[in-house]
């Protein structure tokens, strides 16, 4: 069910952050090209997370791209960027257009149908810092995304269009969780790309 139009000046989250949603900034048939470009080119390895103590892998696959080669810790797990390759710039570039902001490393994720999906979360490691801007472009199978307030709880819900950018704002991170649900309706591929701004790193 799409809950909101797609007018990137309208602020999606009644309170305590900034969520953006541009709807989709490429046509379909430059969607599915990227798609299968980023599908052969990326360097896709299965998610590693430690959990209770356990270290898991996840059947939906990650990758992560940056200017320089920073490393990141979530999940328990520390992870090195790889430097970017040209096909992650042009779609950089796109995203800097639409937003007016430079991001220097970004998140990959490969689900490969609805039974993958990513629990609630927010994007708040220190290597972001506070009031960080994370742009996320979807590509693939269309898919609902969910916000839920820590404290309030309330929760909103959009779908995520496939060549579609959406952007979390302000103080977002520090109040909002977000989720991508799992759904046994969706039996198509997709690829979701977030880029993020990492502070530089002192040591
Ligand atoms: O796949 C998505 O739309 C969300 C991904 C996400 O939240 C993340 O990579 O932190
Ligand atoms: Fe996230």
């Amino acid at each position: 069910m799409e809950l909101f139009k797609a007018d990137p000046a309208t602020n999606l989250l009644p309170y305590d952050g900034i969520v953006n949603y541009y709807g989709a900034v490429m046509n379909s048939h430059e969607a599915e090209a990227r798609y299968r470009q980023l599908h052969a080119e990326i360097d896709w390895r299965h998610d590693e997370a430690v959990v209770f103590g356990r270290r898991i892998t996840t059947r939906r696959m990650v990758a992560w791209y940056g200017e320089e080669a920073y490393s990141y810790t979530y999940s328990n797990t520390t992870k090195q960027a790889l430097p970017f390759v040209q096909s992650l710039l042009g779609l950089r570039q796109l995203v800097s257009l639409h937003t007016g902001e430079h991001f220097n490393s970004c998140l990959l994720n490969l689900y490969h149908d609805g039974s993958e999906g990513m629990a609630w979360h927010s994007d708040d490691e220190k290597e972001l810092g506070r009031d960080t801007t994370i742009a996320s472009l979807s590509l693939g199978a269309a898919r609902k995304f969910s916000f839920r307030h820590k404290k309030t709880r309330e929760t909103l819900s959009l779908t995520l269009e496939s060549g579609s950018l959406l952007v979390m704002r302000g103080s977002t991170q520090s109040h909002w969780l977000h989720s991508l649900p799992k759904s046994a309706r969706v039996t198509l591929p997709r690829i979701n790309l977030t880029f993020r701004s990492i502070r530089h790193q002192v040591s």
